[in-house]
């Protein structure tokens, strides 16, 4: 096996980020200003996400909260926020993650298989919990996967420093180039490849472009991970 463990990014290396923008995001954005409007009767945890935003008024809040969401960014609290709400989703079952199916392969042939996307653990336990089956059925493979880090647990995906801190808990501070870090990020991948870490660009149908392309080792399948 060429590399001892694997870091996988989430939307756009092994599921399209189509999932999140289409399904995830509007499952979100549809749900805000009802949790909002009657946040007094949310659970415990909602209602203290709610407070970390430090926003009293119900109306400025929701605004607030869609606004990041449409501006993608990678808040901390937002991105605990949305795992809550998809768990709804998830468990109804209107919701489940069309991971690629060589990225399950690979996710199941791997022995040393970590997570580190900007959702948060909770809502990556959500979605490899909820894989959408050639049949229709939701399988679990979180039984397959090691450890789950986010922005929470680890800092931002374009710090150097995220990459590092997950070096250590790994078990793989010393031997950085045993690890190979996946991701359609060519941020993220400069990121990681500043403290050792082989990186590896997702090319898949509906990510976005990236101008300096030839500079990664490119991945369209995971056939040979
Ligand atoms: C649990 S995945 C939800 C997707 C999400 O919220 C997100 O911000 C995706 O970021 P990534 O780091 O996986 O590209
Ligand atoms: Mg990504």
């Amino acid at each position: 096996m060429e590399f001892a463990a694997l870091v996988l990014d989430i939307e756009g290396t092994v599921c399209p980020i189509s999932f999140v923008k289409e399904t995830l995001f509007p499952y979100f954005v549809a749900k805000v200003p009802s949790i909002v409007q009657s946040s007094e009767t949310q659970s415990d945890t909602i209602k203290d996400l709610l407070s970390q935003f430090n926003i009293t008024d119900k109306d400025a809040l929701s605004a607030h909260i869609l606004g990041l969401v449409a501006a993608d960014k990678k808040d901390p609290i937002l991105k605990q926020l949305q795992g809550y709400v998809w768990a709804e989703g998830y468990s109804s079952g209107e919701i489940k993650a069309p991971v690629y199916p060589d990225a399950i392969d690979m996710i199941k042939r791997h022995p040393n298989v970590y997570i580190y996307s900007s959702g948060s653990v909770n809502a990556q336990k959500l979605l490899f919990g909820h894989v959408a089956g050639s049949d229709g059925s939701s399988i679990d493979i979180n039984p397959e996967i090691k450890g789950y880090f986010d922005i929470n647990t680890s800092g931002a995906k374009i710090d150097a420093s995220s990459y590092s801190s997950i070096l250590k808990d790994i078990g793989m501070a010393d031997h950085p180039e045993q690890v190979l870090f996946l991701s359609d990020n060519p941020r993220e991948l400069d990121a990681a490849k500043q403290v050792g870490i082989v990186t590896g660009l997702a090319i898949r149908p509906g990510n976005a472009p990236v101008p300096n392309e030839s500079d990664y080792v490119t991945y369209t399948d995971y056939a040979k991970l």
